[in-house]
């Protein structure tokens, strides 16, 4: 009698960037529990946006993160790559052939404002006119330019700890600066936050605080491994909120935002927007529906955007 040999071995690739390598190393501690037999071999790949220190534009927008993984992936150099779903381009831009295999349980969506280290607390409200405020999602420079005009958002590049860095250095062209608060936390500066952005004005980013783990969506055998770290509700969540980016066809260079939340009945509610570069009234969209329908629900709040006329906007932030 035989038995099937267990892949002895899982290649994982990941972005080298401190805050990668930290959700990386969360990750394996939770597939070595629930796989104690098995290797993870973890391998760094350098993407374009990580190598490329000007606009992303100039690159191809926020596939530029995620290109050269998925290339590793498909020819089988690597089995499973991990990401924010944050930085993941819109499904029009991803390489046919992979596929979600884990969501990680989602942490905080918010934003928080972050000061130069010793400057006395404030929020964004009572910062001076002129203040230069740096940020490169065109999520948060149209929030910006909507609920704080009198501030200057400023394009900045780099990993979250250089940007901090920078920041306190007087470095980064920029004299207060966004960040993600999951990402402050992974990185060990939680206490870097300033004031914690409201998520109902502040609007989060589609897949906001949520890792996930691909494979190649013929690969069962790796499917099969990594399945059971997938976190069910944040999976719903997830589907729902990338299907309204995947209805607009809209990736990073979109400034949109799609929230999905489950009420206590177990419905899932999604709220998406679409906001004007230029600060004008966003459009905004909601539905909910049963969990067994993410997706649909998804798509659902995304026509509606559309039919609201969202195309104008979206023209606008795709040139
Ligand atoms: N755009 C970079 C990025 N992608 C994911 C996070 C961390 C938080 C998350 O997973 O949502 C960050 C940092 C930031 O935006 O400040």
């Amino acid at each position: 009698m035989t038995t099937l040999a267990p892949q002895a071995v899982v290649r994982l690739g990941t972005r080298p960037s401190p805050m990668a390598m930290e959700q990386t190393g969360r990750f394996a501690q939770a597939f070595h529990a629930c796989h104690p037999q098995l290797t993870l071999d973890i391998r760094k790949i350098t993407s374009e946006g990580d190598a490329h220190r000007g606009p992303l534009s100039q690159i191809g927008g926020k596939g530029a993160f995620t290109r050269r993984a998925d290339t590793h992936l498909l020819d089988g150099r690597v089995d499973a790559t991990i990401a924010c779903a944050k930085d993941l381009p819109g499904s029009h831009d991803r390489a046919p052939g992979t596929a979600v295999a884990a969501v990680l349980p989602r942490e905080d969506v918010r934003d928080v404002l972050v000061l130069p280290v010793g400057h006395q607390p404030v929020t964004l409200a009572e910062l001076p006119p002129g203040t230069r405020v740096g940020t490169s999602a065109p999520r948060r420079a149209a929030l910006l330019a909507s609920l704080f005009p009198q501030l200057v958002p400023v394009p900045i590049r780099g990993n979250a700890d250089s940007r901090l860095d920078r920041l306190d250095h007087g470095r980064l062209g920029a004299d207060v600066m966004i960040a993600a608060l999951a990402g402050l936390r992974r990185l060990g500066f939680a206490d870097r936050a300033g004031e914690v952005l409201d998520p109902t004005l502040w609007l989060p980013a589609t897949g906001a605080g949520i890792i996930v783990v691909e494979h190649r969506a013929d690969d069962t055998v790796t499917g099969g491994l990594l399945a059971p770290l997938t976190h069910p509700a944040t999976r719903i969540l997830l589907d729902a909120e990338r299907a309204v980016l995947a209805e607009l066809a809209g990736g990073c260079l979109t400034a949109a935002s799609a929230h999905a939340t489950l009420d206590d009945t177990g419905r899932v509610i999604v709220r998406a927007a679409v906001l004007d570069p230029a600060g004008g009234p966003s459009v905004r969209a909601e539905a909910s529906g049963s969990t067994e329908h993410a997706a649909e629900i998804g798509r659902r709040t995304a026509r509606a955007l559309l039919n609201a006329g969202a195309l104008r906007l979206l023209a606008v932030t795709h040139e």
